[in-house]
């Protein structure tokens, strides 16, 4: 069964507050984006590895250039869900409707190819979809008209990527959900608005997301210590 892998790299890093594009940030050395790209280079991807990147980014062409591997680039959309629609259409022409599609942020450089690993080998186990996910390990609280309320953090996860769904039930679930002009903040929850099983795979905290500035220092922290990792 094929594997393409989709990063979504077109969003514009309002909440960072820089004057580029969060994932063109230097961080150890290198940006966002070549650190993602890297720590991908010998996942289990036999298929296409699909760059979705915003219009006339001309910086992310020059970026890909450095990589040997043939990255293709669609453009993206208005929000993450769009952009994600945008390569999955590409991909429809181009795969077939039982390949695996795996989704990862290019704003998370930190993956471990352990975790892509795991989250991919029990999709194909079970066959269904899943996503990497963290337990919850804080006090969750609710605040609803100033009133606020604490969660049964027990059973709540916070969902990461990579997220890896069959590329036609992926395709659908995301198309209805936009129809339904549903608020879909993740590729699992297009496939649980459609009623399909989606499984919670554990990855490694540090596959963290940057978002704030404050992020930053973190990023550094983790991929500073993975590459003394490598090195050991
Ligand atoms: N229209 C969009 C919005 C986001 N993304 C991508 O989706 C990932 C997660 O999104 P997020 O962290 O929200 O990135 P931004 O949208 O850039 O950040 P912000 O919401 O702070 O502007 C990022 O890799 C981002 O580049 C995308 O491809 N297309
Ligand atoms: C997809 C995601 O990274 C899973 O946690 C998250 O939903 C992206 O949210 P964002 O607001 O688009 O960064």
């Amino acid at each position: 069964m094929t594997v393409h892998v989709v990063f979504p790299a077109a969003g514009v890093g309002s909440r960072f507050g820089a004057d580029i594009p969060k994932q063109y940030v230097s961080i150890a050395g290198k940006t966002v984006m070549e650190w993602t790209l890297l720590a991908w280079q010998d996942a289990p991807v036999d298929g296409l590895k699909i760059v979705v990147k915003a219009k006339e980014d001309e910086t992310c062409t020059q970026i890909l250039s450095k990589f040997d591997h043939a990255y293709q680039t669609v453009l993206g959309g208005h929000e993450r869900f769009h952009s994600v629609m945008n390569a999955l259409i590409y991909l429809r022409k181009h795969g077939k409707a039982d390949d695996w599609v795996m989704v990862h942020d290019i704003a998370r450089p930190c993956v471990r190819r352990d975790d892509i690993q795991k989250l991919l080998q029990s999709c194909k186990t079970e066959n269904q979809g899943g996503v990497l996910a963290k337990p919850i390990t804080d006090t969750v609280k609710r605040l609803q008209r100033s009133i606020v309320t604490t969660e049964d953090r027990s059973q709540l996860w916070a969902a990461l990527t990579p997220q890896c769904f069959r590329l036609g039930e992926l395709s659908s679930a995301l198309e209805q959900a936009i129809a339904q002009n549903a608020h879909i903040t993740d590729e699992a929850s297009a496939i649980e608005l459609a009623e399909l099983p989606v499984q919670l795979i554990e990855g490694h905290g540090d596959n963290i997301k940057l978002t704030r500035s404050e992020d930053a220092a973190l990023v550094q922290f983790y991929l500073s210590n993975q590459e003394r990792i490598k090195h050991v």
